[in-house]
């Protein structure tokens, strides 16, 4: 599928290209040795704490947690055996040249991650189908679709309607692509999969087939351009590579502990900033005694998304300017929820899942059978339930035993009652309950790449922004790691 690349959207160069040799080397040391304050463990300040660390300043990391890597969580408890499932970020797409080139920096082992896969189970309006059988006859499904809609998957409605915008983008100079996405920022994926200007109008039914089927059924309210960069030409688009971390993507951030953990002081949640001409100081709650502490330095910078920011009091309030205000404001947090459930044996590779996923109509939404270990004995771990934005906020109404409830009824569609039979424990985590996050990742709303592309990751006075909410690849590692780059960079040279 065509995908128009996040980073043209954000007018920012081919990032990756000038930072992959600073993830080999480092920085090249440019100013005088600051005090460096980051507040936030997660990819982002790991990233730019080595780095400044590496070019001679003194850093410290202030993580609210018990934990450093943030939304990169591995979670191995209450599992049986040395298994685990990735909470956090799961997937990382080959071409994501700076989180590729860091797992080679640290040597950690990678294994693919089966994205799709042609027995794939797809579930529409009570119908199951494999992946070959929908492709091959897409009405199956019965989506009541006007006949020029008939015979068409998702993919192709999906494509037939992008088509040409893509084509009218790549055609463009720089100063016409500039135009075309401050034109297109004020759609989101509903209203110009509804109204498109330029392709064909879907029915509404339509609309549903693609939102459903091409994972936006959570989001459709959020722009256009943003989920267009994002999502639909990454995690649903079956001519790409996934790799994941062998034995946990929480491999990747626990690999920068060594050259910082002098500097990293967990269980130091922030809750002030203050912020002066001379210097910043910030204040911490100790989540282990209970007391404040605080931290003196001559830059800050923080990694922690938006909507946690938003408890975070900087004062003099001025010093903070009013669009960066706005941003952290009214910039988008999407839900997420995921539950995972241990079984006693892999009985999805009896009916031919080996590295799957589905994909339905549930409340489940998504599910995944584990990219490793196929065809070996013993308990597996299937990510039963991982739904986005209007699908997962649902699921926080439940109580923890009605969610694992719900999620194996939903299972038991696909596989009966062997998933009662099988069944040894689950996990179940929300994002949007996490106070950590807030949220699972950004996604613009119309009209917001316009209005804060840039905003959100300028300094403001002694304060730098980063985090993946402020790079061209939200809700990836590649941004916390381009993010964590580029205010590393700025730092630095100040
Ligand atoms: C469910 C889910 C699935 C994902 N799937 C993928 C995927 O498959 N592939 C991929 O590449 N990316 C994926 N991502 C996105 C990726 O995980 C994130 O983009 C990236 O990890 C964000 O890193 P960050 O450093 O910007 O933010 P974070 O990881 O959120 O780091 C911020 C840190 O700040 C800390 N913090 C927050 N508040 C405070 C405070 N007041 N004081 C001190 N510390 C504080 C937090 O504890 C956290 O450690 C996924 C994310 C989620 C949630
Ligand atoms: O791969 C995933 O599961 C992610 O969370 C990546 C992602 C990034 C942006 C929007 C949707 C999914």
């Amino acid at each position: 599928m065509r995908q128009l690349r996040a980073n043209e959207l954000f007018n920012d160069v081919d990032l990756a290209g000038q930072y992959l040799p600073i993830v080999k080397t480092g920085l090249n040391p440019a100013g005088s040795a600051k005090k460096v304050i980051i507040i936030g463990a997660g990819m982002t300040g790991l990233v730019a704490g080595s780095l400044l660390k590496e070019a001679g300043h003194e850093v410290t990391i202030l993580e609210g947690s018990n934990r450093v890597g943030g939304r990169v969580y591995t979670v191995r408890e209450p599992f049986i055996g040395d298994d685990y499932i990735d909470v956090g970020a799961m997937r990382i797409p080959a071409d994501h040249q700076l989180t590729m080139g860091y797992i080679e920096k640290f040597k950690l082992p990678i294994n693919p991650f089966i994205n799709n896969s042609p027995g794939d189970y797809l579930h529409s309006n009570h119908v199951t189908l494999t992946r070959q059988q929908y492709e091959r006859d897409p009405d199956l499904f019965g989506y009541p679709l006007p006949s020029h809609e008939q015979g068409k998957t998702a993919t192709e409605l999906f494509q037939e309607a992008v088509d040409p915008f893509l084509s009218l983008y790549e055609q463009s100079t720089p100063e016409q692509k500039r135009e075309l996405i401050a034109h297109y920022d004020r759609y989101s994926m509903e209203n110009f999969l509804r109204h498109n200007p330029i392709g064909p109008q879907l029915s509404s039914q339509a609309v549903r087939k693609v939102k459903v089927l091409l994972g936006i059924e959570g989001f459709p309210e959020l722009s256009f351009l943003n989920i267009l960069s994002d999502i639909v030409g990454t995690v649903f688009n079956g001519e790409i590579d996934f790799y994941e971390v062998t034995g946990g993507n929480d491999r990747l951030p626990a690999a920068f502990v060594p050259l910082l953990s002098d500097n990293i002081r967990l269980g130091m949640k922030a809750n002030r900033i203050i912020h002066q001409s001379d210097g910043v100081t910030v204040h911490c709650r100790n989540t282990q005694t209970g007391s404040l502490e605080w931290f003196n330095g001559d830059l800050l910078l923080t990694t922690v998304p938006f909507p946690v920011f938003q408890f975070i009091e900087v004062l003099p309030h001025h010093t903070i300017s009013f669009m960066k205000r706005k941003a952290i404001h009214e910039m988008h947090h999407v839900a997420s929820t995921k539950i995972a459930m241990q079984f006693k044996n892999k009985f999805w590779e009896e009916q031919g899942l080996r590295g799957s996923n589905i994909i339905s109509d549930l409340t489940t939404r998504f599910t995944y059978t584990p990219s490793r270990g196929i065809g070996t004995p013993g308990p597996g771990i299937l990510l039963v339930s991982y739904s986005w934005g209007e699908n997962a906020t649902p699921w926080d109404a439940l109580p923890q035993r009605e969610k694992v409830r719900q999620a194996m009824q939903g299972l038991a569609k696909f596989f009966g009652n062997v998933v009662y039979e099988q069944f040894l424990t689950s996990f179940a985590f929300s994002w949007n309950l996490n106070p950590f996050s807030a949220g699972c990742f950004t996604l613009f709303k119309p009209n917001q790449i316009t209005e804060f592309s840039q905003v959100m990751k300028e300094p403001e006075g002694r304060i730098h922004f980063a985090g993946e909410q402020t790079s061209s690849h939200h809700g990836w590692i590649e941004g916390a790691i381009e993010s964590g780059i580029r205010a590393a960079l700025e730092m630095d040279q100040r």
